[in-house]
Formats: structure tokens, C-alpha cells, sequence
């Protein structure tokens, strides 16, 4: 690799760099190549997000198909786009005609230019996002979805984010590879000084005629794709350094309405939840769960068939209890969680919230689904699924926003929230700096602060130590007074602190059920459980 730029370095008239540097072919040539980069730049990203979004999140069956399509033009060489772009958009071509009439010529042109550009560079965007997409997987959205947050907000505040690193780093190759676009511009658009004749077309033409001033654009280019470049790779330091870390730190503090400063926000709630009640935010007090809690009346309703898990379970959670699921492995437990939450169609069965049908599906056929965000359904999985991108603070308020409080509003309440379950002094904090406790402490709180109708924890204290535990579970058993949950658990202590009643989920395989992978059947345990061995 530095081999050759080492005998192009060799090569560089020094005395006379700033001179072929600033000629007038060399400054317009530079200065077109950097306007149709930067546009067709915002062109990938245009079409890139939706596309790599696709791929990552689609399970259709052409998606091995669309992927080869869409990453074609990576192993195509550029002259063949070029020639394709030419007989599609060109005079001549497909489109060429149809575009005459509308008076618009696209082939020789500027946009020519952009179009080739992008042809060639969008793959390099795709890759790097749809890779991201997947590593993060769904989880945090799943998350924010139970916390009742849509689609889009889902997408513009957690799923966008959490890939913005490699939105950047994709924006940036897509950039590089813009500037060093040849072979497809060439065919398409030609090489007209100041309209077509981009930085790597100028080189190729001065090296017939100039080889110095070849050199020294192609000097400069190598630094303008290594500035970019090195600006967007990854970094392989601690996070929250580097550059790039100080830059996106820098632009969030510069806008205060994004992050109140360490200070201001303890003074914002200062005095508010000084009791040990569960606070509830005043604007969300009214929203009539109150009457869904009324003794006897169901909290949770759910019958539920997943044939190809081999999971049938019926639960039915009196309002404002807590009931715990238990069952051995692979039984089927988180699988009805999935289904209560929305995550999953069963093959049968219905679910009821707070005497509200939220799933009805007969012979696999889905009659009513109301969607995960809209069914006042938390989950609250065994790691703590912080959004990594966003504070501790902002955690916590992030179920408040998705009901429209106002930013303020939602952080006093996240604070609130937060003193309840002794985490207040880490509201600033990312959650990278939070040990397993800590986070599961914050996740409670996020959860509760949310005023869900249902509470699903699936294992909420397993990934904690020993010690952690105790303190953890005293935390939810107080949070989760008057408030309908189900906890998935494998530990008697939780059930005999926790629950109201048990419901056991049992492998009821045998050599008649052939076929069935298993099935699950319930029995609810009588009220009393609390205090004595399951
Ligand atoms: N994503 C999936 N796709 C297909 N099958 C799955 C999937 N997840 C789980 N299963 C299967 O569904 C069945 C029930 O799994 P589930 O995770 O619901 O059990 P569980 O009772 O929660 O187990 P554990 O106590 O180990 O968490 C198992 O046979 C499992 O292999």
C-alpha cells in the first residue's frame, strides 16, 4: 500500500506544488469533484437508509436476490455501469425519449456526473449500515416499542442513532469512493471542462500533457479521501474519546435543550417525590388505568398456541397483581411474553389488556392486532437494554415522551423515577458506566415510568450477583405493589417475595404427542404463595 504512494511522493515538484495546485483547470476540476461528491453523497444516503434498512430488517425470500443486486455494482467494473447508466438515461437510451419529451437531457451532464457517482458509491453505504443494522438487532426496539413508542419515533430516536457511527463511516467511503469515481463518469458524462471533468478525469488528461500537474492533483486527492476516511473509521479507543466522540459531546452540549448540565437537572426536580410512594406522573395518572386496577377485575388475559415453538399457555393476571411464570427450559415462557408484547403471531389464541383485546387469531389467521406500541404492554428482558445512546436520564424519560410530555416535564418525572429506585445519582451517566445493578435499577425505572398497563420481566434479576439481588428484588417488590406483572423466574426467592400467585408452565411431551415439539399446560397455584416455598 505505501510502497506506490511512496514513488508518487518521489515524484512531486515541491517548489512548484502550489502553482499546478491553483491553475484555473485544477481549481474547477477540484471544485466540481467535491459538489457532485457532497451531492451525490446526500443521494446514497437518500436511497441507501431505506435500502439497507430493508435488507436488515426484511425476511422475505428474494432478499438474497436484492442484496447481490444492490451490491452489483461493487464487483462491476465502472466503464459496464457507465455503459449501462448510457443506455438507460442517454438519448438513445431506455428512458432517453420519455425524458426528451419532459426536456430533460441528463446524459453529458453534470447530473450525468452525480448519477455515476452514486451508481458506483451507494453499495459502500449499504454495506455499512445494513452490518450495523444487524449487530444491533432489534432488541432496542422491541424495548422502545413496549414503552410505546411508534414506528417512526422508533426508527428517528433509537434504530438511526444507534447506527450513526456507521452512517458515518458509510457516508464517508460512499464520499471517497465519489471522488475517486472514473470510469462510469467517463462513459456517461464525458469530460467537459467545468461541467463534466471531474479531479480523476483532470489527472488522466494532464498526465498526457503535464505529468508534474498529474502528480500533484493526484497528490492532493490522496489527502482529501485519507482526511475523510480517517476522519469516519472507527475508533479503536475507549468509547466517548477520539475525535469524533468530542465532536458529537461538543454538539450535544451545545444544544442546551438536548442535555441539561449535571447541575441543572437535580435542581429541576429538586423537592419533587420526597415520599416513598411510587411516583406517578400527574399527566399520566388520569389515563383511566385506574379503573382496570379495581380488585378481581383482569390485568391479563392470554391464551396462546405457538405451534412450531410447541407452546401452549393460557394466564390470566388479576389487576394490579403480579403473577410468576415458571416452567423448565424451553418450555415456552419468554415465547408467551413475545406473543403478549406483540413480538411474535401465534397460530391461535387471544390476549387481552386491561379487559381490551389486543390479539385474536383463529387458525392462523390474525383477526385484531394492535400493534406492540399501542397495547400498554412493557417488557423488561434479563439484561437491561439501556439505549446505549441516550443518558440514564433520557432512559427513563423516554416513555414519557413517546405519551407527548414535554422534554422537561418527562425528565422531572424520569428524575422522580429515578429516586424511587436509588439511582438519581447516575442520571447523567451513560449507560456504559453503569455496572449490572445500576442498569437494572435504571431499567426498572424506565419501565415503571412508562405507566404500562401490563409489566413483563423476564428474568429481571438473573444477570445480577448475589449481592445485587436482595436490593434489586426489595426495589421491585415495592415498584410493583398495585401494578399488573408477570415475572418469568427460575428463583424460589423471587416467587415467594414477588409474586401473588404462581403459574407453572409444564412439558407435557409424550409418545402420542409426536409431531408437537411439546405444549404447555397451566396451573395456577392458589393466592397465598408469598412467604412459602413453591
Ligand atoms: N426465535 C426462535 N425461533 C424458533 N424457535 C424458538 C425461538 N426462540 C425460542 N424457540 C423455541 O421455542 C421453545 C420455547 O422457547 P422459550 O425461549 O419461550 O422457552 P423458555 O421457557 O422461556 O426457556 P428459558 O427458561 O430457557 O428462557 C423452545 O423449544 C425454543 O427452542
Amino acid at each position: 500500500m505505501l510502497l506506490p504512494l511512496l514513488g508518487m511522493l518521489l515524484r512531486v515538484d515541491w517548489a512548484r506544488l502550489p502553482e499546478l495546485l491553483t491553475s484555473q483547470a485544477s481549481v474547477t476540476a477540484l471544485l466540481l469533484t467535491l459538489r457532485t461528491a457532497f451531492v451525490s453523497t446526500l443521494l446514497c444516503l437518500a436511497l441507501g437508509c431505506p435500502l439497507a434498512l430493508v435488507l436488515a430488517r426484511w425476511q422475505g425470500r428474494c432478499l438474497g436476490l436484492l442484496r447481490s443486486l444492490v451490491l452489483l455494482p461493487l464487483v462491476l467494473p465502472p466503464v459496464v455501469g457507465g455503459i449501462a447508466l448510457l443506455y438507460t438515461f442517454g438519448r438513445m437510451g431506455l428512458l432517453g425519449p420519455s425524458l426528451r419529451v419532459l426536456g430533460v437531457d441528463i446524459a453529458f451532464t453534470t447530473t450525468a456526473v452525480v448519477l455515476a457517482q452514486t451508481f458506483v458509491a451507494l453499495p459502500f453505504l449499504v454495506v455499512s449500515l445494513e452490518g450495523a443494522l444487524r449487530t444491533v438487532g432489534t432488541r432496542y426496539e422491541e424495548i422502545a416499542a413496549g414503552l410505546g413508542s411508534s414506528p417512526t419515533r422508533t426508527l428517528w430516536r433509537i434504530t438511526l442513532p444507534l447506527a450513526a457511527p456507521a452512517l458515518l463511516s458509510g457516508a464517508a467511503l460512499s464520499f471517497a469512493r465519489c471522488l475517486g469515481e472514473f470510469g462510469a463518469t467517463l462513459t456517461f458524462a464525458g469530460s467537459l471542462e467545468g461541467v463534466t471533468r471531474t479531479l480523476p478525469l483532470e489527472i488522466y488528461l494532464q498526465r498526457e500533457v503535464d505529468p508534474d500537474t498529474a502528480v500533484a492533483l493526484s497528490l492532493l486527492l490522496v489527502v482529501v479521501a485519507l482526511l475523510v476516511v480517517s476522519l469516519s473509521a472507527p475508533s479503536r479507543r475507549r468509547r466517548g474519546a477520539g475525535f469524533r466522540a468530542g465532536l458529537f459531546r461538543w454538539a450535544r452540549e451545545a444544544v442546551p435543550a438536548r442535555a441539561a448540565t449535571r447541575s441543572e437537572v437535580p435542581a429541576e426536580v429538586a423537592g419533587e417525590a420526597t415520599d416513598r410512594e411510587a411516583p406517578r406522573h400527574p399527566d399520566l395518572s388520569s389515563t383511566g388505568r385506574a379503573s382496570s386496577r379495581a380488585a378481581g377485575e383482569a390485568g391479563l388475559d392470554a391464551h396462546v398456541v405457538v405451534a412450531e415453538r410447541g407452546t401452549a399457555a393460557e394466564l390470566s393476571v388479576e389487576s394490579g397483581r403480579t403473577v410468576a411464570l415458571i416452567g423448565p427450559n424451553g418450555v415456552g415462557k419468554s415465547t408467551v411474553f413475545a406473543v403478549v408484547a406483540g413480538l411474535l403471531t401465534p397460530s391461535a389464541g387471544r390476549v387481552r389488556v386491561g379487559g381490551r383485546s389486543v390479539v385474536v387469531v383463529a387458525a392462523d389467521e390474525r383477526t385484531l392486532w394492535v400493534p406492540a406500541h399501542k397495547r400498554g404492554v412493557a417488557l423488561m428482558a434479563q439484561e437491561a437494554r439501556l439505549f446505549p445512546h441516550l443518558s440514564v436520564l433520557d432512559n427513563v424519560a423516554f416513555g414519557m415522551r413517546c405519551k407527548g410530555l414535554s422534554r422537561t416535564a418527562a425528565r422531572k418525572g424520569a428524575m422522580a423515577w429515578l429516586r424511587e429506585v436509588g439511582a438519581e445519582r447516575f442520571s447523567q451517566r451513560r449507560p456504559d458506566e453503569l455496572s449490572g445493578g445500576q442498569a437494572q435499577r435504571v431499567a426498572i425505572a424506565r419501565v415503571l415510568a412508562a405507566e404500562p398497563d401490563v409489566v413483563l420481566l423476564d428474568e429481571p434479576l438473573s444477570a445480577l450477583d448475589v449481592t445485587a439481588r436482595p436490593e434489586i428484588r426489595s426495589v421491585l417488590k415495592r415498584v410493583l405493589t398495585d401494578r399488573t406483572a408477570v415475572i418469568i423466574t427460575h428463583d424460589a426467592d423471587d416467587v415467594a417475595e414477588l409474586a401473588d400467585h404462581v403459574v407453572r408452565l409444564e412439558s407435557v411431551r409424550s409418545e402420542q404427542d409426536e409431531g408437537m415439539s411439546g405444549s404447555g399446560t397451566v396451573s395456577p397455584e392458589p393466592h397465598g404463595l408469598r412467604n412459602q416455598r413453591p
